[in-house]
């Protein structure tokens, strides 16, 4: 075996395969780093993937294909048409289906022989440990600093591999981080960024292809991890750049001072993730009340809802809008009569903007606009208020014939 832990103990010895497994497993059991006994590693094993989106995709088929005997999927949400460009495991005929279910249903049709538990839950302090405890190690598919710290914390209290794995545009990473043999999320980050500092793929876009890659490279470290062959990623993280077509690798330590891998660790229990991170929603009103119009006009910096919005247009007001998202995004929608500017470019083109005149800045969901309204209420605006829930709340709720992205 490997230099670190055999964590399927003897469980493999028990397991046999019928002929058809073999006949299906075959181009695995004649390579001698797999061969029958680790093909029956493979079957005897469980892992537990966290998100069924673009990382979840590739994993669970690639996974379900060779023969992990038990695969548990942790995902809350449901197919949308903006999901199709990189999660195959879905179809357009999933769209509006759980996601759960979706790929439930495309692993069992790659492969029958393998059990799938789904957990329709949104993953958190609660339920983690219980959800993790059966599975042999697990996989980070998620798309938030929450849910990474989450299942970074839980595997470290429980002592299993955390096979991790991040995307974003056209850049991608991925690391190994098995409790106490090498570092973990924490040793690599020990702090979340600001709320709002990284954007999602949901703001900043990712090449649909991309998971595709990360995450097949998770699916390779989880199978080597369980047939205890080769190098894993542990204390290294793997850097790739799809647009150079570079894979570049950096060395990660264990940090003495981790707060919870090292000696004298402070976190010994789950905390609040959502805090820990700053995260907010993104609908959420940053200051005053917006419920009732009018209800707010004592506080400038109060946010406005999509109707209230609409409302004060449609009584004539002659309302300065500013949009801070990206030209490629304006080509795809845009609420007629505003005037743009997008954010990265707000502190050189101030003076384009009145300091004495109320400001209605929106994004496409709500975050870049209350990162643009915290700013220009520092230098000095009088008033500026944020749209709450952006374009997307307009298509919803004001104009549905705008497309949303
Ligand atoms: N705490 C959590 N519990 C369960 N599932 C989670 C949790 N956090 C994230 N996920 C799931 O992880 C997946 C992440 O995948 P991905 O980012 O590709 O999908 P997405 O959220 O559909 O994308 P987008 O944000 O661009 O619409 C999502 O399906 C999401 O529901
Ligand atoms: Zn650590």
């Amino acid at each position: 075996m490997a230099n670190w832990p055999d964590f399927l103990g003897n469980r493999p010895e028990s397991m046999t395969l019928s002929n058809h497994e073999v006949a299906r497993y075959s181009r695995h059991l004649i390579m001698p780093e797999v061969g029958m006994d680790g093909q029956k590693r493979l079957k005897a094993s469980s892992i537990l993937l966290i998100g069924a989106g673009g990382l979840g995709a590739p994993l669970a088929m690639y996974l379900a294909a060779a023969g992990i005997g038990r695969i548990g999927i942790v995902d809350f949400d449901v197919v949308d048409y903006s999901n199709l460009q990189r999660q195959v495991i879905h179809g357009t005929a999933d769209v509006g289906k759980r996601k759960l279910d979706s790929a439930k249903e495309s692993m069992q049709a790659i492969n029958p022989e393998v059990q799938v538990d789904t957990y329709p839950v949104r993953l958190d302090r609660t339920n983690a440990l219980e959800i993790f405890k059966p599975y042999d190690l697990v996989i980070d598919g998620t798309d938030n600093f929450a849910t990474r710290y989450l299942v970074n914390d839980a595997c470290v209290l429980l002592k299993k591999p955390n096979v991790y794995g991040s995307i974003f545009r056209f850049d991608g990473q991925a690391s190994v981080f098995y409790p106490f043999q090498g570092p973990c999320y924490r040793c690599l980050y020990p702090q979340p960024p600001e709320p709002g500092e990284v954007p999602s793929c949901a703001e900043g876009g990712v090449l649909g292809i991309l998971p595709g890659v990360i995450g097949v490279i998770q699916a390779t470290e989880a199978v080597k991890l369980i047939l205890g062959k080769g190098e894993p990623l542990i204390g290294r993280l793997l850097h790739y750049d799809a647009l150079g077509m570079k894979f570049r690798e950096f060395k990660v330590r264990r940090n003495p001072k981790c707060p919870i891998c090292g000696p004298n660790p402070s976190i010994t229990e789950l905390i609040d993730y959502d805090q820990f991170c700053g995260v907010r929603g993104e609908t959420t009103p940053s200051s005053g009340t917006t419920s009732g119009s009018g209800s707010d006009a004592g506080d400038p910096f109060a946010d406005l809802t999509v109707e209230q919005l609409k409302a004060r247009m449609d009584a004539g007001e002659n309302l300065f809008v500013l949009d801070v998202r990206n030209p490629e995004e304006l080509a795809i929608c845009r609420i007629a009569g505003t005037t743009v500017i997008p954010l990265p470019q707000l502190p050189e083109r101030l003076y384009e903007l009145d300091k004495d005149r109320e400001i209605i800045v929106h994004c496409k969901s709500g975050m870049r606009s209350a990162k643009a309204k915290g700013f220009l209420r520092e230098q000095g605006f009088r008033s500026v208020r944020n749209v709450m829930g952006g374009i997307l709340a307009w298509a919803d709720r004001i104009d549905p014939n705008m497309p949303k992205y």
